[in-house]
Protein backbone atom coordinates (compact mmCIF):
# COMPACT_ATOMS: atom_id res chain seq x y z
CA UNK A 1 0.00 0.00 0.00
CA UNK A 2 1.05 3.06 -0.63
CA UNK A 3 2.18 6.06 1.87
CA UNK A 4 -1.17 8.05 0.71
CA UNK A 5 -3.34 5.31 0.58
CA UNK A 6 -1.82 3.90 4.27
CA UNK A 7 -2.78 7.03 6.26
CA UNK A 8 -6.36 7.20 4.04
CA UNK A 9 -6.86 4.05 5.71
CA UNK A 10 -5.63 5.14 9.03
CA UNK A 11 -8.23 7.73 9.36
CA UNK A 12 -11.38 5.51 7.41
CA UNK A 13 -13.41 6.85 9.99
CA UNK A 14 -13.17 10.36 9.77
CA UNK A 15 -12.58 10.45 6.37
CA UNK A 16 -15.52 7.81 5.48
CA UNK A 17 -17.65 10.53 7.68
CA UNK A 18 -16.91 13.28 5.70
CA UNK A 19 -17.54 12.01 2.22
CA UNK A 20 -20.57 10.72 3.16
CA UNK A 21 -21.49 13.80 5.16
CA UNK A 22 -25.65 15.42 5.45
CA UNK A 23 -23.95 18.13 4.03
CA UNK A 24 -22.60 16.06 0.96
CA UNK A 25 -25.77 14.50 0.60
CA UNK A 26 -28.29 17.98 0.60
CA UNK A 27 -25.46 19.38 -1.93
CA UNK A 28 -25.79 16.78 -4.10
CA UNK A 29 -29.47 16.44 -4.29
CA UNK A 30 -29.69 19.98 -4.35
CA UNK A 31 -31.82 20.27 -1.30
CA UNK A 32 -29.07 21.71 0.61
CA UNK A 33 -30.67 25.00 2.60
CA UNK A 34 -29.55 28.70 1.91
CA UNK A 35 -28.76 29.23 5.56
CA UNK A 36 -26.03 26.54 5.52
CA UNK A 37 -24.62 26.75 2.73
CA UNK A 38 -24.36 30.46 3.67
CA UNK A 39 -22.78 29.59 6.32
CA UNK A 40 -20.21 27.21 4.69
CA UNK A 41 -19.01 29.51 2.17
CA UNK A 42 -17.92 32.06 4.15
CA UNK A 43 -16.54 30.00 6.27
CA UNK A 44 -14.58 28.13 3.14
CA UNK A 45 -13.48 31.42 2.15
CA UNK A 46 -10.97 31.86 5.23
CA UNK A 47 -10.30 28.87 4.49
CA UNK A 48 -9.23 29.57 1.03
CA UNK A 49 -7.05 32.73 2.19
CA UNK A 50 -4.52 29.86 4.02
CA UNK A 51 -5.00 27.51 1.50
CA UNK A 52 -3.81 29.83 -1.30
CA UNK A 53 -0.64 31.32 1.18
CA UNK A 54 -0.17 27.29 1.45
CA UNK A 55 -0.39 26.71 -2.48
CA UNK A 56 2.38 29.24 -2.24
CA UNK A 57 4.44 27.90 -0.38
CA UNK A 58 4.57 24.57 -2.23
CA UNK A 59 5.65 26.17 -5.07
CA UNK A 60 8.74 27.51 -3.14
CA UNK A 61 9.30 24.14 -1.42
CA UNK A 62 8.87 21.98 -4.26
CA UNK A 63 11.90 20.29 -5.78
CA UNK A 64 11.73 21.10 -9.04
CA UNK A 65 10.82 23.42 -11.67
CA UNK A 66 8.13 21.57 -13.35
CA UNK A 67 6.68 21.25 -9.76
CA UNK A 68 6.77 24.38 -8.67
CA UNK A 69 4.65 24.74 -12.29
CA UNK A 70 1.54 22.65 -11.19
CA UNK A 71 1.30 24.52 -8.23
CA UNK A 72 1.04 27.36 -9.66
CA UNK A 73 -1.23 26.39 -12.26
CA UNK A 74 -3.31 25.32 -9.65
CA UNK A 75 -2.78 29.05 -8.30
CA UNK A 76 -4.10 30.57 -11.24
CA UNK A 77 -7.04 28.38 -11.18
CA UNK A 78 -7.79 29.17 -7.91
CA UNK A 79 -7.21 32.95 -8.50
CA UNK A 80 -9.75 33.12 -11.58
CA UNK A 81 -12.62 29.96 -11.49
CA UNK A 82 -12.91 29.14 -7.48
CA UNK A 83 -13.02 33.19 -6.52
CA UNK A 84 -15.69 33.85 -9.02
CA UNK A 85 -17.93 31.09 -7.27
CA UNK A 86 -17.33 32.81 -4.36
CA UNK A 87 -18.15 36.18 -5.51
CA UNK A 88 -20.68 35.19 -7.38
CA UNK A 89 -22.61 33.09 -4.58
CA UNK A 90 -22.07 35.83 -2.40
CA UNK A 91 -24.12 38.08 -4.87
CA UNK A 92 -26.76 35.77 -4.88
CA UNK A 93 -27.00 34.90 -1.36
CA UNK A 94 -26.85 38.85 -0.64
CA UNK A 95 -23.74 38.33 1.93
CA UNK A 96 -22.61 41.99 3.18
CA UNK A 97 -18.66 42.52 2.72
CA UNK A 98 -18.11 42.30 6.29
CA UNK A 99 -19.39 38.87 6.61
CA UNK A 100 -16.81 38.21 3.54
CA UNK A 101 -13.90 39.82 4.47
CA UNK A 102 -14.27 39.11 8.41
CA UNK A 103 -16.78 36.55 9.62
CA UNK A 104 -16.46 35.08 13.06
CA UNK A 105 -14.71 31.96 12.80
CA UNK A 106 -15.76 28.75 13.83
CA UNK A 107 -13.85 26.51 16.08
CA UNK A 108 -13.34 23.96 12.50
CA UNK A 109 -11.94 27.20 10.58
CA UNK A 110 -9.45 28.43 13.09
CA UNK A 111 -8.19 24.80 13.55
CA UNK A 112 -8.02 24.44 9.93
CA UNK A 113 -6.14 28.24 9.28
CA UNK A 114 -3.70 26.88 12.44
CA UNK A 115 -2.74 23.88 10.54
CA UNK A 116 -2.17 25.13 7.51
CA UNK A 117 -0.17 27.79 8.81
CA UNK A 118 1.75 25.87 10.96
CA UNK A 119 2.56 23.50 7.81
CA UNK A 120 3.67 26.60 5.94
CA UNK A 121 5.81 27.55 8.53
CA UNK A 122 7.91 24.39 8.39
CA UNK A 123 8.33 25.28 4.82
CA UNK A 124 8.87 21.17 4.68
CA UNK A 125 7.27 19.56 1.66
CA UNK A 126 5.93 16.68 2.91
CA UNK A 127 3.85 18.27 5.61
CA UNK A 128 3.10 21.04 3.16
CA UNK A 129 1.56 18.32 0.48
CA UNK A 130 -0.05 16.15 3.46
CA UNK A 131 -2.71 19.16 4.14
CA UNK A 132 -3.16 20.27 0.56
CA UNK A 133 -3.54 16.19 -0.17
CA UNK A 134 -6.60 16.03 2.34
CA UNK A 135 -8.14 18.95 1.12
CA UNK A 136 -7.54 18.29 -2.50
CA UNK A 137 -8.53 14.12 -2.53
CA UNK A 138 -11.51 14.20 0.23
CA UNK A 139 -13.33 16.50 -1.85
CA UNK A 140 -12.46 14.89 -5.03
CA UNK A 141 -13.89 11.84 -3.32
CA UNK A 142 -17.49 13.01 -2.25
CA UNK A 143 -17.78 15.54 -5.60
CA UNK A 144 -16.68 11.63 -7.76
CA UNK A 145 -20.31 10.46 -5.69
CA UNK A 146 -21.94 12.94 -7.45
CA UNK A 147 -21.55 10.88 -11.05
CA UNK A 148 -21.61 12.91 -14.56
CA UNK A 149 -23.03 16.28 -15.19
CA UNK A 150 -26.59 14.74 -15.89
CA UNK A 151 -27.13 14.05 -12.79
CA UNK A 152 -25.92 17.25 -10.82
CA UNK A 153 -28.60 19.51 -8.98
CA UNK A 154 -29.07 22.05 -11.56
CA UNK A 155 -28.96 25.19 -9.28
CA UNK A 156 -25.45 26.98 -10.14
CA UNK A 157 -23.99 27.47 -6.28
CA UNK A 158 -24.65 23.82 -5.82
CA UNK A 159 -23.60 22.32 -9.53
CA UNK A 160 -20.31 24.88 -9.76
CA UNK A 161 -19.23 23.38 -6.14
CA UNK A 162 -19.10 19.89 -7.91
CA UNK A 163 -18.34 21.27 -10.59
CA UNK A 164 -14.92 22.54 -9.52
CA UNK A 165 -14.14 18.95 -7.98
CA UNK A 166 -15.32 16.94 -10.02
CA UNK A 167 -13.71 17.54 -13.70
CA UNK A 168 -10.82 15.86 -15.60
CA UNK A 169 -8.28 18.39 -14.89
CA UNK A 170 -9.35 18.07 -11.09
CA UNK A 171 -8.64 15.14 -10.69
CA UNK A 172 -5.21 14.44 -13.06
CA UNK A 173 -4.27 16.92 -10.42
CA UNK A 174 -5.14 15.17 -7.25
CA UNK A 175 -3.44 12.01 -9.25
CA UNK A 176 -0.87 14.19 -9.21
CA UNK A 177 -0.75 15.64 -5.58
CA UNK A 178 -0.80 11.78 -4.25
CA UNK A 179 2.14 10.36 -6.19
CA UNK A 180 4.36 13.64 -5.17
CA UNK A 181 3.14 13.19 -1.70
CA UNK A 182 4.66 8.99 -2.03
CA UNK A 183 7.68 10.16 -3.52
CA UNK A 184 8.66 12.07 -0.89
CA UNK A 185 7.47 9.63 1.59
CA UNK A 186 10.01 10.53 4.87
CA UNK A 187 12.28 7.39 5.48
CA UNK A 188 12.90 9.33 9.15
CA UNK A 189 10.28 7.38 11.75
CA UNK A 190 10.39 10.53 13.52
CA UNK A 191 9.40 12.94 10.45
CA UNK A 192 7.39 10.64 8.85
CA UNK A 193 5.35 10.12 12.19
CA UNK A 194 4.82 14.22 12.49
CA UNK A 195 3.69 13.95 8.57
CA UNK A 196 0.99 11.52 9.47
CA UNK A 197 -0.35 13.63 12.33
CA UNK A 198 -0.63 16.51 10.17
CA UNK A 199 -2.99 14.43 7.29
CA UNK A 200 -4.84 12.34 10.18
CA UNK A 201 -5.94 16.49 12.17
CA UNK A 202 -6.53 17.67 8.46
CA UNK A 203 -8.99 14.96 8.05
CA UNK A 204 -10.26 15.32 11.44
CA UNK A 205 -11.32 18.80 10.66
CA UNK A 206 -12.46 18.53 7.17
CA UNK A 207 -15.52 16.21 8.97
CA UNK A 208 -15.68 19.13 11.52
CA UNK A 209 -15.87 21.70 8.93
CA UNK A 210 -19.16 19.72 7.36
CA UNK A 211 -20.28 19.19 10.72
CA UNK A 212 -20.11 23.06 12.27
CA UNK A 213 -21.68 23.96 8.20
CA UNK A 214 -25.08 21.95 9.43
CA UNK A 215 -25.19 22.90 13.08
CA UNK A 216 -25.06 26.54 12.44
CA UNK A 217 -27.31 26.58 9.26
C1 LIG B 1 -12.63 22.93 4.06
C2 LIG B 1 -12.21 22.70 2.65
N1 LIG B 1 -11.46 21.63 2.36
C3 LIG B 1 -11.06 21.42 1.09
C4 LIG B 1 -11.40 22.29 0.09
C5 LIG B 1 -10.94 22.04 -1.33
O1 LIG B 1 -9.74 22.61 -1.50
C6 LIG B 1 -12.18 23.40 0.43
N2 LIG B 1 -12.56 24.31 -0.51
N3 LIG B 1 -12.57 23.58 1.71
Amino acid sequence: MSFAEELRSSCAEDWDAAVGHGFVNRLLDGSLRDSVLRHYLVQDYQFCDAFVALLGQAVASAPSLSSRLVFAKVLGSFASDENSYFQDCFEELAIPEAERDNPELTIATRDFDALMRRALNTRTYPNILAVLLVAEWLYADWAARAGGPDSWPTAPKHAEWIRLHNNPEYNAWVAWLREEFNAVEPPDAVIRERVKDTFTEAVRLERAFFDSAIAAG
